[in-house]
């Protein structure tokens, strides 16, 4: 055998086993590939069977406001929404309010009310984009962001044919995808800071803009839509609707500059009513007024009440009937241990000491405020003491965070000395101011009340039980603006007083409108004091008190 036949003889050997194990390969790819297939097959039959399955829709579901008109009792947060999203020109928005009275509804249904207007730059097929910020986690690498999007580095696992070939490959994030739309994104102020500075620069750009060490202009293989979107940013023009239940100073600066703030309040029993009647026509049930009743007076929003009629539903039905009665509502506040909405109401006698001030708790929920101030001649050198206010605050934003004294606290030494500089020797007495009710009281504002409580108790005269007053008291006796007006003036309405005192700041010309309480404007404390002092009952007290208290100084 001469020397070319041996190696062509070792070249057909090679030839053969190259062959064999590319032949092998191959049929291991199909068998793979067969596998997967059987695989995927058997997945898609259990899927299909899953998807047969179906259990009724929960009612809150069923009764979901379909469009605003079902959306109860927040006339001024819609209209709002709609001057803001339904224009020509539509702005970002935040909505506040507390939980379960109809923000997330709303928002769903706005954009399709925007679309009716032929001005609207929203298309037919602008998309509603909805994103949970408590459940929209990011990686800090930015291997996966929900939100902004990320890059698929060609390192990662199962990066598919872009990535064995070495291309980063960008993922559209919620931004993106509601671009030409609205993005929704409830509980915004649970967005990691990181994640809300990513949106600001997103919302400034009107597009994401993705990094990788992994990209390359050079680099050929890589398809022109992935060069494009590294050099030129995915486009995400959208207008943001975010909801929180948080308190605007809660939320940061930065967004809050960029949007407009739309507030939804508390809903009162009489809406609260409507929300669980119509719940209960939609499962065919009928509601008495004596089980309305005691339903409006344990739930505090819409969600709740359409719970509370949901159960109730399923106890009558499971009797037989379709009449939800008082017990079954009773039975459900016992069962789920809830406890009544309490409606705070002015005490009906003038008093010394005793003052109707007005607060706001979370961001749109007002509430009156009774004020009790006792005070004694003077051990030593005249104690202030004030109980059930926040001892210290926090504010600013999650990243940065300042704690301070209590303002309340810091303001009843301003109407101390104010006090004094008008005569009044309140450094003659110690002094206790007590908020009653539970609820940590922080802020200046109830700085003009205190000052009327403390007066009222060192020269004995009763303070008019039908007043409520808010505002913040300067050293020189100036009565400054305060924060949430509107809401207050509302609150002392509900309460039943039948005027306000409110700075004059503060006066604005939608007060003209609010009916079936006075509000009166004032710029100084003595102007207030002459409208609350009930100067009647004052005589009566006086005689009382000096029956009642010999040791108290007589001023
Ligand atoms: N003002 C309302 N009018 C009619 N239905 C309401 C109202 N508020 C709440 N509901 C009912 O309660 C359900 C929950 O309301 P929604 O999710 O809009 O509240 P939310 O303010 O967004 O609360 P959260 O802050 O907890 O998300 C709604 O689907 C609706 O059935």
């Amino acid at each position: 055998m001469d020397l070319v036949s041996i190696v062509v003889i070792i070249q057909l050997f090679f030839g053969i086993v190259i062959g064999l194990y590319f032949w092998n390969l191959l049929k291991n790819q199909r068998a793979g590939k067969n596998t997967i297939e059987k695989e995927s097959e058997k997945e898609m039959e259990k899927l299909r069977a899953m998807k047969k399955i179906a259990l009724t829709a929960p009612l809150s579901e069923r009764v979901r406001p379909s469009e605003l008109a079902d959306v109860i009792g927040q006339e001024d947060g819609i209209q709002a929404l709609r001057a803001s999203i339904c224009s020509g020109n539509p702005q970002h928005v935040i909505i506040y309010g507390p939980p379960g009275v109809g923000k997330t509804a709303a928002a769903r249904i706005i954009l399709e009310e925007a679309k009716r207007n032929a001005n609207s730059p929203f298309r037919k097929d602008s998309p509603f984009i909805e994103l949970d910020a408590t459940t929209a986690r990011f990686d800090e690498r930015g291997v996966a962001d929900p939100l902004i999007g990320s890059v698929h580095d060609p390192i990662y696992q199962g990066a598919g044919a872009m990535g064995q070939a070495g291309i980063p490959q960008p993922k559209r994030g919620a931004v993106s995808n509601a671009h030409g739309g609205v993005l929704f994104i409830d509980e915004i102020g649970e967005l990691h800071p990181i994640q809300m500075n990513k949106l600001l620069k997103v919302l400034e750009d009107r597009k994401v803009l993705y990094e990788s060490a992994y990209y390359s202009e050079e680099n050929k293989n890589i398809p022109t839509h992935i060069h494009q979107i590294f050099q030129n940013g995915l486009p995400a023009d959208f207008r943001l609707i975010g909801a929180t239940t948080r308190m605007p100073e809660e939320i940061p600066p930065a967004i809050r500059s960029r949007c407009l703030e739309i507030f939804f309040r508390e809903l009162d029993p009489e809406e609260i009513n409507i929300v669980a009647t119509r719940a209960s026509s939609k499962i065919n049930s009928d509601i008495g007024e004596d089980a309305l009743s005691v339903l409006s007076s344990y739930a505090r929003n819409g969600r709740e009440a359409v719970n509370m009629i949901q159960i109730a539903s399923s106890i009558s039905k499971k009797d037989g009937r379709n009449q939800i009665t008082q017990s079954d509502m009773e039975w459900v506040v016992e069962s789920s241990r809830l406890s009544p909405r309490i409606k705070p109401v002015i005490y009906p006698k003038s008093r010394i000491g005793k003052v109707n001030g007005l607060a706001v708790l979370g961001p749109s929920t007002g509430h009156i405020l009774e004020i009790e101030i006792m005070v004694l001649p003077r051990r030593e050198n005249g104690k202030i003491t004030i109980t059930g206010i926040a001892e210290e605050e926090t504010i600013g934003s999650q990243s940065k965070q300042i704690k301070r004294k209590s303002m309340a606290r810091g303001s009843i030494e301003n109407v101390t000395t104010l006090l004094r500089s008008l005569g009044v020797p309140a450094h003659e007495y110690d002094v206790h101011v007590n908020f009653p009710g539970g609820i940590p009281v922080d802020g200046p504002s109830a700085g003009l009340a205190m000052a009327i409580g403390i007066y009222s108790s060192i020269q004995k005269i009763p303070v008019k039980f039908d007043v409520a007053m808010t505002g913040e008291i300067s050293l020189h006796g100036e009565v400054l603006p305060i924060g949430g007006v509107l809401t207050k003036i509302k609150a002392a309405k509900q309460a039943g007083a039948r005027r306000v005192i409110i700075p004059k700041a503060n006066y604005q010309a939608i007060c003209d409108r609010i009916t079936g309480i006075d509000i009166i404007p004032v710029t100084t404390f003595k102007e207030a004091l002459s409208l609350v002092l009930d100067m009647e009952g004052s005589k009566i007290a006086v005689n009382n008190n000096f029956r009642s208290d010999k040791s108290s100084k007589s001023v």
